[in-house]
């Protein structure tokens, strides 16, 4: 197997906190990786790291066979707006724009038309069914609603790698089992990778695979939540 993205004994510290101590993982092309471990482990870290969001102090983390450590600060946020795409547990949709702007907003920072990007952003709120709150603010959304259409604005540039952290975290099981039943089915569909930070097992069993942390490193018993 080629991995599209991998970490090779990444660390990483803030001030003196060691929160990555060397962990390695590969992700292939399509394939839905879950980072599982308890509060604390490092995997909202590792995946930072692996989005290049932050610098790991030590180690290497590898995009189509490029060394992330090696780019700009400029080049990496780029590379965010291009091949990767990022999801929170709390959607962090922009509060003064509207569903469809919301959604709409990834295209026009990379360069699609105003109307281009309005016609695509419409069709992935209603393929997440939440068209009919298009012209909503979040504030007048529910839950659901706002992660609904964090998702629809993560997947809109169809990216390599789809970075999602405890991406349904913040809803009731019923709707965190549609969302990521949603989310991982758009994944498959358009061969988007996902790395997908869980300490929850039953989110964790929508992946192909599991890479299970402990005090910052790989999990060395390999038991993960979903043993
Ligand atoms: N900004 C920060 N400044 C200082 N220490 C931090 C910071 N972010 C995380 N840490 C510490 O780094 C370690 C790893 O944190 P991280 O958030 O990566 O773990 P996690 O497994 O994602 O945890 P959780 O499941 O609770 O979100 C912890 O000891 C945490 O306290």
């Amino acid at each position: 197997m080629t991995a599209l993205l991998s970490a090779a004994g990444v660390a990483k510290h803030y001030g003196r906190t060691p929160a990555l101590t060397g962990v390695d993982i590969d992700v292939a092309e399509g394939e839905i990786v879950a980072v599982t471990g308890p509060s604390g482990c490092g995997k909202s870290t590792l995946l930072h790291c692996l989005a290049g969001i932050l610098r790991a102090d030590a180690g290497t983390v590898t995009y189509r066979d490029q060394d992330l450590g090696l780019w700009s600060e400029k080049s990496r946020s780029r590379l965010r707006r291009t091949d990767f795409g990022v999801l929170f547990q709390f959607g962090q949709l922009v509060p003064e724009l509207t569903a469809a702007e919301n959604v709409a907003l990834p295209l026009l920072l990379a360069g699609s038309g105003r109307r281009e990007a309005r016609a695509d952003a419409q069709q992935w709120l209603e393929r997440f069914g939440v068209d009919h709150v298009a012209e909503a603010r979040p504030g007048a959304m529910s839950g659901g609603q706002q992660q609904r259409c964090a998702v629809a604005r993560a997947m809109v540039t169809q990216p390599r790698v789809l970075f999602a952290d405890e991406p349904t975290g913040a809803l009731d099981a019923l709707a965190g089992e549609q969302v990521l039943g949603e989310l991982v089915r758009a994944a498959r569909d358009q061969d988007t990778a996902v790395v997908l930070v869980t300490h929850d097992a039953r989110v964790a069993a929508y992946a192909d695979r599991e890479v299970a942390l402990r005090d910052g490193a790989n999990d060395p018993s390999g038991l993960g939540v979903g043993s």
